[in-house]
């Protein structure tokens, strides 16, 4: 490690003797609320120096953390990765599995929560059947029989000055939850429909578990000491997932793959698995990314004219469909860019490492604070700015650029501007590890694919049925663990006219 600093003088908040650094979140003031870790990161960023890295050290039962920011720093680093990358624990999640639950979940306890050797052999036992580019192109009929319920609910939800509701967050958690069900159950679990019991309960054990989540992983585990309400409803929750795995199991869906070549158990562990993640990731990216665009009137036009000249009439849409739709998935990524669902990846290192020009002990938790590095002007000028051109290919922007709708000054002086961003971001192109929603490498998220066939349908559908505006100020986020709006999703919703031939 010779020419390396030490560890020691790595930036970051100085621990006090014993308590260490964990008073600060426990006291929760700013930057250091559990909530609002996108400031934490901000405020570590400012100590780090351009392409520095900080720590934060001495935290209460958790591993020191290291960020560093930089994304040569963050190639480097995932590219040494070992064949068994750790992520960071999820304390509360892994008691179930392998405490309270070891009865049922034995030696094979999935992917979530899990590392090292049972990690590795349950990844490569499901990763070919749920990766493969075919796995989320088949699902492309379920999935739009789900997304076309879901978008006739947006409309029977509507008040009379055509808003969206208070809690169209959840109705968005329901979207997600039904969609991951048809795709890895092979089933229609009835979370849209309003009168069904069963659909009632699903739903009950989904504000269970996302809203019990904060105050277990994120916070000091009181539940170690006792059953703390958020333990109580989040284990009630997590059993009834469980069960409704078991019962919901059928020789469809991805699952059932998995059913034939390693037994109903491996496949229901998996389908729990999919639950807990692909439902509250998917809603806030869908979430997030509707609010953007109801907020861009240019985005939005340039969407819907590309909808319009490429959707299917008269039949259901195929993964080809989607395939022609370039700005749609370029609106994605920028979403996912200005609004990463999950701020950070993060790496456990098993030996110690040279990091940012730093001596890092092994066992450090390393963050990739990609929410930072894809927000700052040196990767994406005008970070700020929703400028989905930015991720299109020349030919792609100069095919949005003349399709688009011409409408005088407004128009004109945006096109200018979105042109010179573009400009700038050819200049400094666009670093594969600055903007990274997924992850990367063998522990990348598993259901890509599918998140993005799930969104591209969903989004495709409302925007070429609805022009989405936004009447409100600015939403503010919070980190639940996904990084979600705060203040209620009250879209406003005009039909498009002559356009909702698709549902
Ligand atoms: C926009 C939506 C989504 C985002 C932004 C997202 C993001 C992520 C990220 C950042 C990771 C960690 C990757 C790493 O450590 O390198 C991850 C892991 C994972 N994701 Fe996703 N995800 C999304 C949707 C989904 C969906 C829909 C599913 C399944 C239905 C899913 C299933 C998983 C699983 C099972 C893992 C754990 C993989 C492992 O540890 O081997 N995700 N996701």
């Amino acid at each position: 490690m010779s020419g390396a600093r030490c560890y020691a003088v790595m930036p970051g908040p100085r621990p006090l003797p014993i308590i260490g650094n964990s008073w600060r979140f426990a006291i929760g003031k700013n930057p250091w609320k559990t909530r609002a870790l996108d400031v934490s990161l901000w405020f570590l960023r400012a100590l780090a120096g351009a392409g520095g890295a900080a720590k934060v050290a001495r935290l209460f039962g958790h591993p020191d953390l290291v960020f560093p920011f930089c994304a040569e720093e963050t190639a480097r680093i995932y590219r040494r990765e070992d064949s068994m990358p750790h992520r960071a624990k999820a304390p509360c999640l892994s008691h179930y599995k392998q405490d309270l639950r070891k009865d049922f979940f034995g030696d094979e306890p999935g992917l979530i929560g899990v590392h090292g050797e049972p990690w590795s052999r349950f990844r490569s036992k499901v990763s070919k059947a749920l990766i493969a580019p075919e796995a989320a192109k088949t699902a492309v009929p379920d999935l739009e029989y789900v997304t076309n319920d879901f978008v006739h609910r947006m409309e029977c939800i509507l008040d009379d000055n055509r808003e969206l509701p208070k809690d169209f967050l959840t109705e968005l958690y329901k979207w997600a939850l039904e969609s991951v069900g048809a795709w890895a159950l092979g089933t229609r679990l009835g979370c849209l429909k309003d009168n069904d019991a069963e659909a009632r309960e699903i739903i009950r054990c989904i504000h269970g578990f996302f809203h019990s989540v904060p105050a277990l992983e994120l916070s000091a585990p009181l539940w170690r000491v006792y059953s703390t309400p958020a333990y109580k409803t989040y284990i009630e929750a997590l059993d009834g997932f469980r069960s409704l795995c078991l019962q919901r199991l059928t020789d469809k869906g991805i699952c059932s793959q998995i059913a034939k070549n390693y037994g109903e158990k491996v496949a229901t562990i998996l389908a729990l698995d999919l639950l807990l993640v692909g439902v509250d990731t998917t809603a806030a990216a869908a979430a997030s990314t509707m609010y953007l665009l109801a907020k861009n009137d240019r985005a939005q036009r340039k969407l819907h004219v590309e909808l319009n000249n490429n959707l299917p009439r008269g039949r259901g849409m195929c993964s080809k469909d989607l395939d022609k739709l370039p700005y749609l998935k370029a609106c994605v990524k920028e979403s996912l860019r200005m609004k990463p669902v999950i701020l950070g990846n993060g790496r456990c290192i098993q030996s110690d490492a040279v990091i940012s020009g730093y001596e890092v002990p092994k066992g450090s938790h390393i963050v990739f604070p990609h929410y930072v590095l894809s927000n700052e002007e040196r990767y994406f000028p005008s970070p700020m700015e929703y400028v989905p051109e930015r991720w299109l290919r020349d030919s792609e922007v100069h095919e949005s650029m003349d399709r688009r709708p011409r409408e005088g000054g407004a128009g004109q002086r945006g096109h200018s501007r979105e042109a010179e961003v573009c400009r700038r971001q050819k200049e400094v192109g666009i670093h594969p590890f600055a903007s990274l929603p997924f992850g990367f490498g063998r522990r990348m998220c598993i259901g890509k694919r599918f998140a993005e066939a799930e969104l591209q349908l969903l989004l495709a559908k409302v925007f070429h049925k609805y022009e989405v505006s936004w009447r409100y100020g600015e939403l503010t986020y919070s980190v639940t663990p996904t990084y979600v709006p705060n203040e209620p999703l009250q879209f406003t919703l005009h039909k498009r006219n002559g356009n909702d031939t698709n549902l």
